[in-house]
């Protein structure tokens, strides 16, 4: 059964006609239902836990809107305060979230690139940091953003795809937030080596290093995920916040105290003519791959 406000349900959202479509900087059309429909929530049969499902074809690709539609979910979750968990999963068979839209990096729109890292940063603030218990239920691919998604649940479940911070074959570094998550979850050195070689794990070596918690069956997957979130619900809420706040405080309040900066770093960093040729033929890569 569905609920929520302003995410509207996937049966009200295939009722709609096709209303999105642009064309990226690289010329590829993609075209969808409307922004509100990218990001759905549903009950479940136990009132306290949620799930937030992410439908935007073909790769839950988080553009700006993107993002602010998943924190903007994750606000209304959280303003019900019968809500304690919620489950993060994908409507896309073998796509987690693909991480960010390149398209918004590529050849950007310079008023809207400060806009985009702002609604990015913020996403980071209401995954992270939110006072929900935070399941990731990772049922395809998760590189880079994607994996920042995944990196900022609390328990980590992963049936199918490939996980990691893979910024660094795009010719790209990730964000030092961004970065800082992954060292705090696998530790330094495992994360310097990944993090240089732009590694993708498949779910065995993200299990083995630590970047999932438990490897599911892929029919599975909700099954376990509503198990956990459980688990993680039957700790009673003021603790389960404070140790939240204990381990991811810092790291959440640095990036607050410095938002402007990362901004401005993100934009002059992207904005350089050596990136953009590198993310012009990355991305030219990614179109060509299937044919
Ligand atoms: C100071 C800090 C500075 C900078 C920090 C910048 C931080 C960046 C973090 C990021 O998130 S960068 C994005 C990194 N993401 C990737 O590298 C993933 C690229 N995608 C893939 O490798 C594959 O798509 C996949 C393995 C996820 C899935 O493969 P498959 O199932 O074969 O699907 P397709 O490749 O056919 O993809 C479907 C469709 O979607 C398009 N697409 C995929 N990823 C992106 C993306 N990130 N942005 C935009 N578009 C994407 C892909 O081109 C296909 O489009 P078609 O038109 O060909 O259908």
């Amino acid at each position: 059964m569905m609920f929520q406000q302003s995410s509207r349900s996937l049966l009200d959202a295939s009722k709609k006609s096709s209303s999105f479509r642009w064309t990226s900087s690289v010329g590829r059309t993609f075209s969808s239902r409307s922004p509100q429909d990218w990001v759905t929530t549903e009950e479940t049969d136990d009132p306290s836990i949620a799930i937030l499902k992410m439908n935007r074809a073909p790769a839950n690709t988080l553009s700006l809107e993107m993002c602010t539609e998943i924190s903007k979910a994750i606000k209304e979750l959280e303003s019900n305060k019968k809500t304690q968990a919620v489950i993060l999963t994908s409507s896309l068979p073998t796509i987690f979230s693909a991480g960010l839209d390149l398209t918004e990096l590529h050849n950007p729109d310079k008023d809207r690139l400060p806009a985009f890292w702002g609604a990015f940063q913020q996403l980071y603030f209401d995954l992270y940091g939110s006072r929900l218990a935070t399941i990731g239920a990772i049922n395809g691919h998760a590189p880079a953003a994607g994996c920042m998604l995944a990196l900022s649940c609390d328990y980590r479940i992963m049936s199918k795809g490939n996980i990691g911070l893979n910024e660094s074959k795009l010719g790209i570094c990730a964000p030092p937030w961004l970065g800082q998550q992954f060292i705090d979850t696998i530790g330094l050195r495992k994360a310097e080596l990944a993090l240089n070689m732009g590694t993708l794990f498949d779910t065995k070596a993200a299990l083995d290093i630590g970047l999932i918690d438990e490897i599911v069956g892929e029919d599975d997957v909700m099954d376990v995920a509503k198990t956990r979130a459980s688990q993680w619900v039957a700790i009673p809420a003021p603790a389960r916040v404070a140790c939240k706040e204990l381990t991811r405080g810092r790291q959440l309040n640095e990036l607050k105290e410095n938002r402007k900066q990362d901004v401005d770093h993100f934009c002059s960093f992207v904005n350089q003519e050596a990136m953009q040729r590198n993310l012009g033929f990355y991305f030219e890569q990614l179109a060509k791959r299937k044919k």
